[in-house]
């Protein structure tokens, strides 16, 4: 992928917008240590964790050269760290089909405390849209800490993820035999395969995005900078023909009764129906173990088909995980598939303006022509909504009775609603 994300100049309204302000907008330097140490520690700070080790610090450092970082600075303090940190790059995004779609990912949104509601994230937000629309980026993603913050900039939730509990003494396996093998493995040594798993996972699904090395990495095993890495587990499976296919990363932890340890998955990596049964039944079946609890799965996690009895397995969390903000509105919707044909003439509106207007989509054979019309609107919503349907999730319909989306619902509905619901698997 192209490296010009990380020398596009810094965005001149949202400069002049700090300059105002008393601060400074600039990319940081990533070949100076000490600036990007500052850089990584406010970013820490922001999110509310630990110092960073020297450790830690320099494995971030090595990773993270290929992301365009951003910081605003309060010259008039002493210390020289950013009270403001933004970071983006450029990664494909899975879309129905499966097809892929080039997509500005943006991450490590944070303001000091010190400096917060001053407009410090609006200047930031509106950075990065400008450049990645002038960059040609037809929409910008993110996974939110708080879900009240980005639908000013335009952002809708597309993909909703569930967190699992599954009590292992209470259900049995009823899934099928898998030929497969199980083995332990060293990320160290699992490496290069674990990547190219993690690949063909990000592949298969719309909602998943291609993930740099640090964060596919991370998956596979825990990067210097977690507390407990030495807990980490790394279970892989590979086919009856030796094709690695799946794994899965996580911890077990005591919990004052040494038959029954709870067993915590970091990431469950599937590339096949038969990586996904036989990395479950393992799970299930793991002696001294009590509880298995796996976050950021899909809507549609097959487990309640998988076990013997249905409230063992207990979904114990739903929520919105991946946003999508599309900036140009046929490049977007003309590079997913559809599965039924059809035309619809949408009106968009986004009070930032990069995707308002009236477009007519048509649909035939499963793909897509867009342009913008004149002709009357059959439905009307704001860039939100169409960024919340985009991948395929059934969210029209109830957009639609919130009086957020207008006009022919149904048939909005019909077009972009996919039978296998969106995913994103992981966070960044
Ligand atoms: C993709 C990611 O990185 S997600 C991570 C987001 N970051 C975090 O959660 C870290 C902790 N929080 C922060 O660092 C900051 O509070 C931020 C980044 C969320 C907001 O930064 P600020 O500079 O305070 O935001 P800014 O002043 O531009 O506020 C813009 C608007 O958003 C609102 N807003 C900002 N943060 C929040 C929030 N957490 N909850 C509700 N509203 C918020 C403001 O009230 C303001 O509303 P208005 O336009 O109606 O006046």
């Amino acid at each position: 992928m192209s490296t010009e994300h990380l020398t596009h100049p810094i965005d001149e309204t949202s400069r002049r917008a700090l300059a105002d302000a008393g601060l400074r907008l600039a990319l940081v330097d990533t070949s100076d240590a000490a600036a990007f140490d500052g850089w990584l520690q406010a970013d820490a700070r922001g999110f509310l964790t630990a110092r960073m080790s020297r450790e830690a610090l320099a494995e971030e450092r090595g990773y993270l050269t290929t992301r365009r970082t951003t910081g605003v600075y309060d010259d008039s303090l002493p210390s020289g760290s950013p009270v403001g940190t933004v970071s983006s790059w450029p990664a494909p995004l899975t879309v129905p089909g499966p097809a892929e779609i080039p997509a500005w990912l943006i991450s490590s949104v944070t303001v000091a405390p010190t400096h917060r509601r001053k407009g410090v994230a609006t200047a930031l937000l509106g950075g990065e849209l400008r450049t990645a629309h002038a960059l040609g980026y037809s929409l910008a993603v993110l996974t939110v800490s708080e879900s009240v913050i980005y639908g000013r900039w335009g952002f809708g939730p597309a993909t909703f993820a569930t967190a699992w509990s599954v009590d292992t003494k209470r259900v049995r396996w009823t899934g099928p035999e898998t030929a497969g093998r199980l083995s332990f493995t060293e990320p160290e040594d699992y490496r290069e395969t674990g990547r190219a798993v993690i690949a063909r996972v990000m592949a298969s699904r719309a909602g998943e995005v291609g993930l740099e090395p640090r964060l596919a990495d991370r998956l596979i095993g825990p990067l210097a900078g977690t507390p407990d890495k030495d807990e980490y587990r790394l279970v892989r499976y590979d086919s009856p023909a030796g094709e690695p296919e799946g794994f899965v990363s996580y911890t077990v932890k005591e919990q004052g009764d040494f038959t029954k340890h709870l067993v915590e998955v970091s990431y469950l990596a599937a590339a096949t129906d038969e990586a996904l049964t036989a990395l479950w039944r393992y799970l299930i079946e793991l002696d001294l173990v009590a509880e298995v609890r796996v976050s950021v799965r899909g809507v549609d996690e097959p487990l309640h088909a998988l076990v013997s009895d249905i409230r063992g397995a207990r979904v114990t969390g739903v929520e919105d995980h991946l946003w999508v903000r599309i900036l140009d509105v046929p490049a977007a919707l003309a590079a997913r598939r559809y599965e039924t044909d059809g035309s619809l003439v949408l009106e968009v509106e986004d009070a930032l303006g990069f995707a308002a207007g009236r477009f007519r989509i048509d649909v035939e054979g499963g793909a897509a022509t867009v342009i913008p019309t004149q002709d009357g609107a059959d439905v009307t919503l704001p860039v939100t909504a169409l960024g919340s349907v985009y991948l395929g999730h059934d969210l029209a319909r109830s957009l639609g009775l919130a009086g957020r989306i207008r006009g022919d619902v149904a048939g909005l509905d019909r077009l972009f609603r996919t039978a296998v619901p969106p995913r994103l698997s992981t966070w960044f």
